[in-house]
């Protein structure tokens, strides 16, 4: 395990020099690895793991689009893909990718076929941490693991497919086996990490879930949405307003700030737009605080997990999801996005 010094503090990673595939392929050279669910992290993590040459089954339900998904990519059934039971009867190792709220209603189901020496793979802190909740109780002779890509299931296929890697952050919750560390370490190479950094179930699930509401989903929307209206209020037209919100930002600026950090994207920019950034930020970091110190106490207190629960329980959880999602799709600032998307030369052929 590599000490590495982030900004002056040192953490423990495991990169893929230290534990390569073959290392990875020898530990779980007689497991079976069942992926169960294959919404959105599921196809990614499962055609990650075939690629790179482990046994894998996927459990799904039957007669749902992402069964027939899951046909189109390549999973067979009766060999390589089965219904959610026959599926964590046949696995070793049981990763269990159902959604939050999908994981409490199949538990039963799970937990049944959890026999000693199995392994529980998660990869959100969600379920066990809160477990008054979720009621997800492993039993102790089970291994309780969690690999965590920080990124979306498309983004770690896609990363995969191009010869890089998602970072993911990986824990222990249960060592019934004394294999519970390599088994973890061994799957986060697997599903094509690009470097593991340790955390516990509690941390994962505390930074997951604010940094989702917070800067890379929520917050981003809110900053985006304000900024557009002022824009617009002033007399600057959707182009403008959008390309000045979103565009350059997505387009020019954050490939550069990926690249090589904040100040070098500043760098780039005119004396003038520095000076105004730099004398900026701080009064945005000031307005936000409170917002992200109440976000924080809503996740740790657990709220934020019982809402989540309790609107994806409904069994009209999707239509509602996608009425929301339309709303925010032909809202002005995002329906002017999408005709500046057609414009970009290389949509525009
Ligand atoms: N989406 C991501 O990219 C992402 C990233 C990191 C971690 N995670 C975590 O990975 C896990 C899986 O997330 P996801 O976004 O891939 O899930 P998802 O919302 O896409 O759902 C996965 C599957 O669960 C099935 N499902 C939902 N409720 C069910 C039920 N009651 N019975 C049977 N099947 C049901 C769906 O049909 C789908 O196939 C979660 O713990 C999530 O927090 C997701
Ligand atoms: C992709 C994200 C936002 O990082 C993940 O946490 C999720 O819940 O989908
Ligand atoms: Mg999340
Ligand atoms: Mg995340």
């Amino acid at each position: 395990m590599a000490k590495i010094n982030f900004g002056g503090v040192e953490e423990s990673v495991i990169t893929r020099e230290e534990f390569p595939l073959s290392k990875a392929a020898e530990i779980l050279k007689d497991e079976t690895i069942a992926v169960i669910g294959y919404g959105v992290q599921g196809p990614g993590q499962a055609m990650n793991l075939r690629d790179n040459g482990f046994n894998v089954i996927v459990g799904q339900r039957k007669n749902s689009k992402t069964w027939d998904k899951a046909v189109a990519d390549g999973w067979v059934p009766g060999k390589t893909l089965f219904e959610i039971e026959e599926a964590c009867e046949k696995g070793t190792i049981i990763q269990y990718l159902l959604s939050d709220a999908g994981q409490i209603a199949l538990w039963p189901t799970v937990k049944k076929h959890l026999t000693p020496g199995k392994a529980l793979y998660f990869s959100h802190g969600f379920g066990i941490t809160y477990k008054e909740k979720t009621g997800i109780v492993p039993p102790a002779d089970v291994d309780v693991i969690l690999v965590a890509p920080k990124g979306s299931g498309t983004s770690l296929r896609r990363m995969f497919v191009a010869g890089r890697g998602l970072n993911s952050s990986y824990a222990v919750f249960q060592d019934a086996t004394g294999k519970a560390k390599d088994r973890v370490i061994a799957l986060g190479i697997g599903v094509g990490s690009g470097y593991l950094f340790e955390t516990d179930f509690k941390r994962e699930v505390f930074s997951d879930l604010t940094g989702e509401r917070g800067t890379l989903m929520g917050a981003i929307q809110g900053i985006f949405a304000a900024q557009y209206q002022v824009l617009r209020e002033h007399g600057h037209t959707p182009s403008e307003a959008f390309n000045e919100t979103i565009e350059e930002l997505t387009q020019s600026l954050m490939p550069l700030v990926a690249e090589n950090g904040m100040d070098w994207m500043y760098a780039n920019c005119s004396t003038t737009a520095q000076r105004g950034a730099l004398d900026w930020w701080k009064p945005f970091r000031d307005a936000t605080l409170p917002v992200f110190e109440k976000l924080y106490s809503e996740v740790a207190n657990g709220n934020e997990a019982q809402r989540s629960i309790d609107c994806n329980s409904k069994p009209d959880y999707r239509e509602g999801l996608e009425k929301e999602l339309k709303e925010l799709r032909e809202s002005e600032m995002w329906q002017a996005g999408a005709v500046v998307r057609q414009l970009r030369p290389e949509n525009n052929k």
